[in-house]
């Protein structure tokens, strides 16, 4: 098994009281803050580890963070400072090798975190999102990380995903918000759309996805979701909104716009937002505190 040589690395340079975390997170673009509240803390590069890769996105590290995070004696956890996505050029079984890993340490609840683009409306920027649901139109398409021989024949062929998202793990966040007084529109709860990326999308693609039924959508997290429900471990996904995906009513015909000129009646010209990387970093950079103190609770109250 590919993950026996990295745990045994890891054994040789983390302590033996940090090799066995109870819970795995995963920072996502620009909020690998996150991990800055760690005690006893052990850094361990990704370029150590047999069947790591590089994370090459800006705002991802590539190194593995291991200590104690939440109040009192605080809870044994392992942090990827950095993801992997397919769109990087890695192979769907390189995203989702580090899970499996984390599931061999013994990790038994795993907190994935994304930056993500609002389809829904009534979602501000800033707001973090709970997930209790996803679309992943890859996953349906052929790129779904469990396609292929399967690598452990004790893991189950056929991966039911209806309840995927623990529904405890989601109360807790909701336990947490209120005993640190977070106002009611800062956390919402919705459902994930998984896209390849790394286009952002176009303002037809964003309807169709809001009409589909997702409320934000991202380019990460599922695999690994999809992954660490096939090891058997509870999954809490955290979405921090960094942008509106623009989705215009309706489309600004350019005939319109031409006649109006010719008849002496132009209209101003409206221009669309157009979202960025370096907008969602400043975002997470922004709002990363809140879903860190939100991570810290739920620890606090697992
Ligand atoms: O999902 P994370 O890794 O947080 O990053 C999100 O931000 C990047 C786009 O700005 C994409 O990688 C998207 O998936
Ligand atoms: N696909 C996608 N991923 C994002 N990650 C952060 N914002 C976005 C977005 O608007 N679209």
């Amino acid at each position: 098994m590919a993950e026996l040589a990295a745990l045994q690395v890891l054994k040789e340079l983390v302590p033996p009281e940090l090799q066995t975390p109870r819970v795995g997170i995963i920072c996502g673009s620009g909020l690998s803050g996150l991990a800055t509240s760690l005690r006893q803390i052990v850094l361990v590069s990704y370029d150590k580890l047999p069947g790591f890769v590089e994370s090459t996105v800006p705002g991802h590290k590539s190194i593995l963070a291991f200590g104690l995070m939440g109040s009192g004696a605080g809870v044994p956890v392992v942090a990827m400072l950095g993801r992997f996505h397919p769109y990087e050029g890695h192979k769907l079984s390189s995203v989702v090798f580090p899970v499996r890993v984390m599931a061999k340490m013994g990790v038994k609840d795993i907190f994935i975190t994304n930056a993500a683009g609002a389809l829904n409306p009534a979602l501000a920027v800033g707001t973090v999102v709970v997930v209790h649901d996803h679309i992943a139109l890859p996953n349906l398409t052929g790129m779904n990380p469990l396609l292929g021989p399967q690598q452990d024949p004790s893991l189950p062929r056929f991966l039911p995903l209806s309840d995927t998202y623990s529904r405890s793990l989601r109360k807790l966040v909701f336990k947490a918000a209120h005993e640190l007084s977070i106002e009611r529109d800062a956390l919402a709860e919705g459902t994930y759309a998984w896209v390849s990326g790394p286009t952002y999308e176009t303002a037809a693609e964003g309807r169709f996805l809001r009409g589909i039924g997702a409320d934000v959508v991202g380019m990460s997290t599922v695999p690994e979701v999809v992954a660490a429900r096939e090891e058997g471990m509870n999954v809490l996904v955290l979405s921090l909104v960094t942008n509106a995906v623009v989705i215009p009513e309706g489309y600004k015909s350019v005939r319109d716009e031409v006649e109006a000129e010719i008849a002496g009646n132009p209209k101003a010209e409206v221009v669309d937002e157009v979202v960025s990387h370096e907008e969602v970093l400043a975002l997470g950079k922004l709002k990363g505190g809140l879903v860190k103190s939100l991570v810290e609770k739920v620890l606090d109250l697992l």
